[in-house]
């Protein structure tokens, strides 16, 4: 090979992504090929191993995901900081003073990608269950929303769909019944759903629907197959960020339970209880939500 072909063949090499492609420059449609790709990587995980050891599934999908995209995110965008939930201190509130834990370099930096790279661990290892996802999202000090989520991607492989910022999906017509005033579906968690959700649902007469993964359940009030999604008793940030960078992308309304905003990248990454919903009817579903609540 001359020098001119070899030189050639090495720019080839740095261009190129793992799969022959250089992902997209656009933040919020390299956030969609990146989850699409460990997307691709869960199901190639899931056939391999099959549903006989679900425990060593969930561990193999979780790290193979999350091996992906730390490697990517260093390859790609090697100057952002990351949040996911597989780092080791992932889980540890940062403090001053807080002597055995090192200060995440994310706190003091603009561009922060927070990533889920299995959501629904539980489905996933559960045979034939569609409800896990994917989730990348970007945070980034000057966004203009208040969440500062300035990209977001859901892949969902196992449903063949990716909801992410680059394309914000159109919300269908409203179902009339739930428009004026009638029964509305809300989505929950299938195994920790919140204590109130049962009376919650009851005070609406509204149907609840149980799944997995927050992203699919978020997901699924876009799509608008549920009109709402509530959660609360524990969840972190990385278990809304992509899903809640759509839903606010799409025109949806996504807040804390007690109708505050949600705010992501703090040195805390717990964020323990949301509701997605269509705007419209998020004054009724917060209301009713705060009869619900315990009082202190
Ligand atoms: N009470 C709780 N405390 C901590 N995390 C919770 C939780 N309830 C739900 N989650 C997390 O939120 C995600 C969606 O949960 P669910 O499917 O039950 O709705 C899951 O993420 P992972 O699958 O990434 O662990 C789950 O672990
Ligand atoms: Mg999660």
């Amino acid at each position: 090979m001359g020098e001119q072909t070899k030189a050639s063949a090495r720019v080839a090499v740095q261009r190129d992504g793992a799969d022959g492609g250089a992902p997209p420059v656009i933040d919020a449609a390299f956030a969609r090929w990146l989850a699409d790709r460990a997307g691709q990587e869960l199901l190639r995980v899931r056939a391999a191993m099959g549903h006989a050891d679900g425990k060593a599934l969930k561990v193999a999908g979780d790290k193979a995901a999350h091996d992906l995209i730390r490697a990517e995110l260093a390859r790609w965008r090697p100057a952002d900081a990351v949040l996911s939930e597989e780092d080791e201190h992932a889980r540890v509130a940062w403090s001053e003073g807080d002597a055995e834990v090192v200060r995440p370099d994310r706190l003091s930096a603009s561009r922060v990608w927070i990533v889920d790279p299995l959501d629904g661990t539980r489905e996933f290892s559960e045979e034939g269950r569609p409800d896990w996802a994917v989730h990348v999202a970007l945070w980034t000090a000057d966004s203009t929303n208040q969440a500062c989520l300035s990209a977001g991607a859901v892949a969902m492989p196992a449903q063949h769909s990716t909801l992410a910022t680059d394309h914000p999906p159109a919300y269908p017509p409203l179902p009339l019944e739930s428009a004026t005033g009638g029964a509305i579906r809300i989505a929950a968690s299938r195994t920790r759903p919140p204590a109130f959700v049962t009376a919650l649902a009851e005070d609406l007469g509204a149907e609840l629907v149980p799944m997995g993964s927050a992203g699919v359940k978020i997901a699924a009030v876009i799509n608008g197959e549920a009109d709402a999604y509530v959660h609360a008793g524990g969840q972190y940030e990385w278990d809304s960020a992509a899903p809640v960078a759509v839903a606010l992308a799409t025109g949806l309304h996504a807040s804390r339970i007690d109708g505050s905003p949600l705010s992501y990248n703090r040195a805390d990454p717990k964020l323990p209880d949301l509701v997605v919903c269509r705007k419209d009817l998020a004054p009724r579903l917060l209301a009713a939500i705060s009869r619900h609540l315990p009082t202190e």
